[in-house]
């Protein structure tokens, strides 16, 4: 990207940004009203407009019903879009509000709503405006919780949601130089205040982000970590792909139960830590019916998984020492020298009724 930036976008960087979704029959514009969503809509139009055959682009406004400002800002959008030649939606979250964890079932159900909004006008992807500093940000909240390499990763340029891609074009891009851009067109956006809020977590991270700078750890290079630790973290999936492969192919007549993974113990404990701890979390979130199961719950089980592994491997035939556990809906069982990782039983209520604790 740029090395000024404090300048605004022009056509040939904007055209090299969304290069990767020229032949796209259909893009929604994932657009709040604040600056980088405004940015992206006026940058897009701007290349529709340049391209012979370009992308059908809608844009899409979520109204959270959380502030009283945000009908008016969707129309502030629904005006810009319309200024520009582009269809304009809002789309509405109705239901009951969390009275915890509000900004993630927030998110969640935006992510839903834009799906579904692809979906209905025949779009391949959804776009968001998140930029390097957003990436920045993401990067150091997860590595306040302590995340694995995965997490680490913070966001990621394009993927996938139920059959609809999710590309962030911006990502590499510095929110001045989006600002700069609107400047110079002369284009109004919202402000919004939750962004300074600091009863949440990421603007209370977003006022020591200068601090941070001025000791080198500035976005360009913390987005920078992301996008190496992203790297290292594709070549561990594809070690833990491989690893899979190889304990598949070790269970020649020992065929899992219907429904069940099941690894031969020893083969398994022989695998480097962080390939054992993937495969483990890979079979308990794709087997458990409770959601993605915590990593630093994994890690726990993992080690009594190896110490009962290393005792059952020292017993004599017979005499193994078993063990079950359950973990995110998943029971994970060693017996006769083979891990088997199924979904767990229901559990009972006290009236002896089961329970369906139900994936979320
Ligand atoms: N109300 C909204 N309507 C439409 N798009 C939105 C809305 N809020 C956010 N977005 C999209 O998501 C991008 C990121 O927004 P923001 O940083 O506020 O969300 P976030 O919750 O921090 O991000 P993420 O959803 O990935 O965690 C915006 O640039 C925009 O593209």
């Amino acid at each position: 990207m740029s090395d000024d930036d404090n300048s605004p976008i022009s056509t040939r960087e904007a055209s090299r940004l969304f290069a990767g979704l020229k032949n796209a029959p259909a893009l929604v514009l994932a657009v709040s009203g604040g600056p980088d969503s405004v940015a992206l809509m006026w940058l897009m139009a701007r290349w529709q407009r340049s391209l012979a055959r370009a992308p059908r682009l809608t844009v899409v406004t979520i109204d959270h019903g959380l502030r009283r400002e945000a009908a008016r800002e969707a129309r502030e959008v629904e005006r810009l879009a319309t200024e520009l030649g582009l269809p304009h939606r809002t789309l509405r979250w109705r239901g009951a509000k969390p009275r915890t964890g509000l900004p993630a079932a927030a998110r969640e159900a935006r992510y839903r709503l834009l799906a579904e909004a692809a979906r209905a006008v025949g779009a391949s992807h959804v776009l968001t405006a998140h930029t390097r500093d957003d990436q920045a940000e993401t990067l150091l909240m997860r590595l306040f919780r302590g995340s694995g390499l995965a997490g680490l990763s913070a966001m990621a340029p394009l993927s996938e949601r139920d059959g609809i891609m999710l590309a962030r074009p911006l990502l590499d891009v510095a929110k001045a130089q989006l600002i700069a851009t609107l400047r110079r067109a002369k284009v109004d956006f919202a402000d919004d205040p939750t962004n300074r809020d600091t009863a949440f977590t990421r603007p209370r991270l977003r006022a020591l982000l200068p601090l941070l700078a001025a000791e080198g750890g500035d976005s360009r290079n913390l987005a920078r970590l992301a996008t190496r630790l992203a790297r290292a973290n594709a070549a561990v999936e594809v070690l833990a792909d491989g690893a899979e492969r190889f304990l598949r192919l070790r269970d020649r007549g020992d065929a899992s139960q219907a429904g069940a993974r099941s690894f031969e113990a020893s083969a398994f404990a022989a695998l480097p830590e962080e390939v054992r701890l993937r495969l483990l979390l890979r079979a308990i979130n794709a087997l458990g019916h409770e959601g993605p199961a915590e990593l630093g719950k994994v890690e726990t089980l993992m080690s009594v998984l190896d110490q009962a592994i290393a005792a059952s491997l020292r017993a004599r035939p017979g005499r193994r020492p078993a063990l079950k556990q359950t973990l995110a809906g998943a029971l994970i069982s060693l017996a006769g020298g083979r891990i088997q990782i199924a979904p767990a039983p229901a559990r009972r209520r006290k009236g002896g009724q089961a329970r369906d604790e139900g994936g979320s």
